[in-house]
């Protein structure tokens, strides 16, 4: 490992995300169907007022003046009606239907009468809740209603639709590869004599996707040797904006990522960061073959260890690509002690009570262990040369889980 001063853990993930923010993609322009997940790369304004026209919430009539009415035609929902020209006269209307102009009230089916002449007697309500919605209410032309950087969910494709859109504006997805290194990694069976599983290939792409990349490809075992390095490295380079490597990240007799990174004319963002576990942890920019900028994350082997480098260093990044805030840390209670870690941030992991205000650390935490991970929610973060005693307030760094995930 090339000698460095490790970088504070906070000034870590800025340096992660202004990194990534210099370096978004321009913007595209992608179906509604498709952006589930991507983020708004232009504000988004409405298109026309909403609703885009006076709109009745019931089924009744539109009537004109004091009653009783008479009926002069019908609007169903879709159809532009004609306005009412004379006091005393209605439109049988559908919910959802516009509302003929000079219609000064709306009156529910279930309000009215119609009389032996065919007229129509009634009361207009006057509830808390109006029977008809006016042009603008919603939403005028024109305005703003969600900033560029605001992830698209599943609501903000209904209202991009609802506004008139077929397309929305967004960064074209990071696309990120990942590459495994370490001899001793077996890619199936049961792990013994010296050999362990390789459990980075199979979990670290699902992490990135959660982060907002597409992963490419999964290369590995790479052999360790810094020719397979570099082969692996120069070949992931032709698609991917950011290269994960796992392992080989220290100055063992067969780590090659600093070696490499030398070959390859990379500089250093950040080498080493003062957190633990997973102090090792870089992310360096790497010359690519088509002078776009280029990302490699090199995660520790411990596998604990390299996913603290994914929440440190890649979530971050991959947040400045997609042209999205880092998210700030929620404050939560400890439900016990967390110990410090000297001049070093302690990533506690933690699970979250029910209300998810109460964060408590787990078990099985060693940065060689998975078990701690899959039952946490995310990290209690202890900053350098502090303690969290039971019930201090402490930030709490989450794990991209989904609801109903560890319930
Ligand atoms: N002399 C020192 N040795 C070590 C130090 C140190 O400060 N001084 N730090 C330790 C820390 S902390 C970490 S973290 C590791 C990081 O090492 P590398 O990134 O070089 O990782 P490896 O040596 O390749 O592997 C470490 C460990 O993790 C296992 N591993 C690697 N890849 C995988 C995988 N895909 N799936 C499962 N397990 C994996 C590997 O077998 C090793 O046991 O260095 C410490 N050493
Ligand atoms: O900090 Mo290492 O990353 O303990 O396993």
């Amino acid at each position: 490992m090339t000698e460095s001063t490790p970088v504070d853990w906070e000034l870590a993930r800025t340096l992660a995300y202004e990194a990534g923010l210099a370096a978004v993609a321009g913007v595209e322009r992608i179906p509604l169907g498709e952006a589930d997940g991507r983020t708004l790369a232009e504000p988004l304004r409405t298109l026309t007022d909403l609703p885009a026209f006076p709109t009745s919430s019931i089924d009744g009539w539109a009537v004109r003046g004091d009653g009783p009415w008479r009926p002069v035609g019908r609007v169903l929902a879709g159809g532009a009606p004609e306005p009412l020209t004379e006091d005393g006269t209605c439109v049988e209307i559908a919910t959802g239907a516009m509302v003929p102009e000079h219609a000064t009230a709306l009156v529910r089916i279930e309000d009215s009468t119609t009389g032996a002449d065919g007229r129509v007697s009634g009361e207009p309500r006057n509830g808390p809740v109006p029977d008809g919605r006016l042009p603008g209410e919603e939403a005028k032309r024109g305005e703003e209603l969600f900033p560029a950087g605001t992830p698209i969910d599943p609501a903000i494709i209904g209202v991009a639709a609802t506004c008139g859109y077929e397309t929305l504006p967004v960064h074209p997805a990071p696309r990120a590869a990942l590459l495994v290194f370490g001899d001793e990694l077996l890619t199936s069976g049961t792990p013994g004599a010296g050999r362990v599983r390789d459990s980075l290939g199979p979990q670290v792409p699902s992490w990135l996707r959660r982060y907002g990349a597409t992963v490419g490809s999964v290369t590995g075992p790479v052999k360790d040797t810094l020719t397979a390095h570099l082969d692996a490295i120069r070949s992931a380079l032709d698609s991917a904006d950011l290269i994960c490597t796992t392992g080989g990240t220290m100055n063992g007799p067969v780590d090659h990522l600093h070696p490499a990174l030398a070959e390859l004319g990379a500089t250093y963002l950040v080498n080493t960061v003062a957190v633990r576990p997973g102090f090792p942890m870089l992310l360096a920019r790497v010359p690519g073959p088509d002078g776009r900028p280029r990302f490699l994350a090199g995660l520790p082997g411990n596998p604990q260890s390299a996913v603290i480098a994914l929440v440190t260093l890649v979530a971050p990044l991959l947040a400045g690509l997609q042209g999205r805030p880092l998210p700030a840390l929620p404050t939560v209670t400890a439900g016990s002690a967390v110990a410090g870690r000297g001049g070093f941030t302690h990533l506690a992991l933690a699970a979250l009570d029910p209300t998810g205000r109460t964060a408590t650390p787990v078990g099985h935490v060693g940065s060689a262990m998975l078990r701690g991970l899959a039952n946490a929610h995310g990290f209690a973060v202890v900053r350098p040369g502090t303690r969290t005693a039971a019930g201090d307030p402490v930030p709490f760094l989450p794990l991209p889980l989904t609801p109903g995930e560890r319930p």
